[in-house]
């Protein structure tokens, strides 16, 4: 199978293109603030189905920036949806916890009524809609906390700064889940196959790690794993005051993924532990 993925740099993106048959393309390629480019892009191309791994990540930024955030999240897969329905083929494209409004405790199911809380959640939000508008196979994955060996992450700044500090106060009231990106990878490629047998699979998923915890409590267990002599204080979200509000609850609930797709939730612990043995910090 031949597909096409938009991101080439990103986390997401380098994980997916170490696949055969994978092509990803670019900014210089395919710039996702030019949207009729990328529906260009697919029709070049020709693949068996599209993944869409470049977004508009830089959540505190897109506050001041949220024109060009809806551009790049919202009209940019709502023209690559478009592209892949004229020609029949799958369109998986990744969305974020960062929709929903953080309230309650109990898991986000992917049906509950969206609220972003950030101009970054409502550009991704946009993005859902207008996929789900373009009419044709397509799958919608919300994920949460993506860590890898690659790009910008909570793994790799930790990392840093445990190593720069003997104490950090860290977040300790939002709950989630670190996602490798490793296995949202390998969840997109299979999600990919399996619309392409049965388009009827088409809708909105959630996929992320498991157990649940708290960035605080990652934080300690990523300097124990790597044996990082840092100490971590809890603070509450009102003491790291940030342009972008973020959601007290970012807990995905994740079973329909797993009854549709037969893809189940990962633990994201030996994730970690590749990531941080792929990074050199643990043998
Ligand atoms: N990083 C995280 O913690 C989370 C990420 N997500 C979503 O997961 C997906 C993958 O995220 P990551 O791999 O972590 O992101 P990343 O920030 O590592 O990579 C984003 C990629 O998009 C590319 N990109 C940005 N603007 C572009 C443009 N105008 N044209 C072409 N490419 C452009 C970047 O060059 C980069 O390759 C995204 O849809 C993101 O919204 C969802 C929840 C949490």
């Amino acid at each position: 199978m031949t597909i096409l993925v938009f991101g080439k740099t990103g986390q997401l993106a380098q994980e997916l293109a170490v696949y055969d048959g994978v092509i990803c393309l670019g900014r210089d390629q395919a710039d996702l603030s030019h949207p009729a480019a990328c529906a260009a892009a697919i029709r070049q191309a020709a693949p068996q189905a599209v993944i869409n791994a470049a977004a508009y990540t830089a959540v505190d930024k897109a506050e001041e920036e949220e024109a060009l955030a809806n551009v790049i999240n919202g009209a940019a897969p709502g023209a690559m949806a478009a592209a892949c329905a004229e020609t029949g083929i799958p369109f998986v494209t990744v969305s974020t916890d960062y929709v929903f409004d953080g309230s309650g405790e109990a898991p986000w199911q992917p049906g509950d009524a969206t609220a972003p809380l950030n101009a970054y959640g409502r550009s991704k939000l946009a993005g859902e809609e207008m996929v789900r508008a373009a009419g044709g196979t397509y799958a919608i994955l919300r994920t949460s906390w993506v860590v890898s060996a690659h790009g910008t992450n909570f793994v790799k700044t930790m990392l840093r700064l445990g190593k720069e500090r003997e104490r950090l106060t860290i977040v300790a009231d939002q709950t989630g889940a670190p996602t490798p990106a490793r296995d949202i990878a390998a969840a997109c490629l299979e999600i990919a196959r399996q619309l392409a047998e049965d388009p009827g699979k088409s809708g909105t998923y959630h996929f992320a790690g498991q157990p649940e915890t708290s960035w605080a409590d990652f934080a300690r267990g990523i300097f124990a794993r790597a044996r990082v002599d840092c100490a971590v204080e809890d603070i509450p979200t009102s003491a790291y005051p940030t342009p972008a509000a973020r959601p007290l609850n970012s807990r995905l609930g994740c079973t329909s993924l797993e009854t549709v797709f037969n893809i189940p939730q990962p633990d994201w612990r030996p994730g970690l532990d590749q990531i941080l043995k792929d990074l050199g910090e643990l043998s």
